[in-house]
């Protein structure tokens, strides 16, 4: 008798844990749906985009409302290689929205500077600028458009293949800071739907970029060695021209960059057409 009770007693405890369990986690997941992912919508990217673009080998992304329609080109290339430049010269243009790279962000997070920080002592503060650029290009990956043709500086691609890895191959990222960010990077592509139509990549020579630089004087860059330079133009190289290193996400419209002002002008001007008719389909 006393026996028979404890064992109601034992199934009615079991059930009750499991009704509470699966409350919570039913909970869990619609607080989720709610929460995080309210401005977007899950799509099945095989029913309803075709696109080679879409071939990111997941079937149900966060996509943004909206964001397949437009064109998005991403102008990649070293640092001073002149990508601020051309998008100034395209954002003349009516139907062309230019995003720079959110370099102000990256100098002023809460009154800090992690672009500086890193400079100063890359193996303690890579990781650091590393997830804030991967944060910030995401969000300009996602931000809302107000034209029809996107021009990009950069992406969330070249962030990880070009500045996370050159950080880890030069021996100035721990191992389990590259894992890391490794992570958040590959959730953040399997997950997100990141369309990319176009790579334009001004393609310019070490030496040229170290000139540039210097002219500029941004004051965090004041010790960049033209090394730093060689290792991240042979890593654009091994990626967009070799393709030997990492998936190139889009077409790349390859554009000789060296040379003086008025002569790259006129190149963007010869290629205005192919750029704003790409479409990655
Ligand atoms: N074709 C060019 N010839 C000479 N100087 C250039 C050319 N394009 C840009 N510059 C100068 O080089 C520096 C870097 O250019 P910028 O467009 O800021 O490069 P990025 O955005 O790639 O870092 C700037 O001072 C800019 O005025
Ligand atoms: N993922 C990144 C992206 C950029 N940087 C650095 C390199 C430059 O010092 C600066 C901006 O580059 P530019 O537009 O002048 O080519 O930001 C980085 O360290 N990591």
């Amino acid at each position: 008798m006393a026996l028979s009770c404890c064992i109601g007693q034992f199934r009615r405890t079991l059930a009750h844990i499991h009704s509470t369990a699966a409350g919570s986690f039913n909970q869990q997941i619609s607080h989720c749906q709610k929460r995080v992912y309210r401005p977007c919508t899950w799509i099945n990217t095989q029913t309803r985009l075709l696109s080679s673009r879409t071939q990111q080998n997941c079937t149900r992304k966060l996509v943004r409302n909206g964001e397949d329609k437009k064109l998005v080109i991403c102008v990649e290339g070293n640092i001073a290689s002149g990508k601020t430049t051309c998008l100034e010269h395209f954002s003349k243009t009516n139907e062309i929205e230019v995003l720079t790279e959110p370099i102000s962000k990256w100098r002023d997070v809460q009154g800090h500077n992690p672009l500086a920080l890193m400079y100063q002592d890359p193996s303690r503060w890579g990781l650091t600028l590393q997830t804030y650029v991967q944060l910030t290009m995401l969000n300009r990956h996602l931000s809302t458009a107000s034209a029809p043709v996107r021009m990009m500086e950069r992406s969330i691609y070249s962030a990880k293949y070009i500045f996370v890895e050159n950080l880890y191959r030069s021996g100035k990222m721990p191992d389990v800071d590259f894992a890391v960010l490794s992570e958040w990077f590959d959730w953040i592509i399997q997950n997100i739907f990141i369309p990319v139509d176009l790579i334009v990549y001004l393609q310019t020579t070490p030496q040229i970029c170290y000139e540039r630089l210097k002219e500029r004087c941004r004051v965090e860059e004041t010790m960049i060695p033209i090394e730093y330079l060689e290792a991240i133009h042979q890593l654009h190289e091994d990626w967009l021209i070799n393709k030997t290193s990492f998936k190139v996400p889009a077409p790349v419209l390859v554009i000789p960059a060296d040379h003086a002002l008025p002569k790259m002008l006129h190149k963007y001007e010869e290629n205005r057409e192919k750029i704003l008719l790409a479409r990655n389909a």
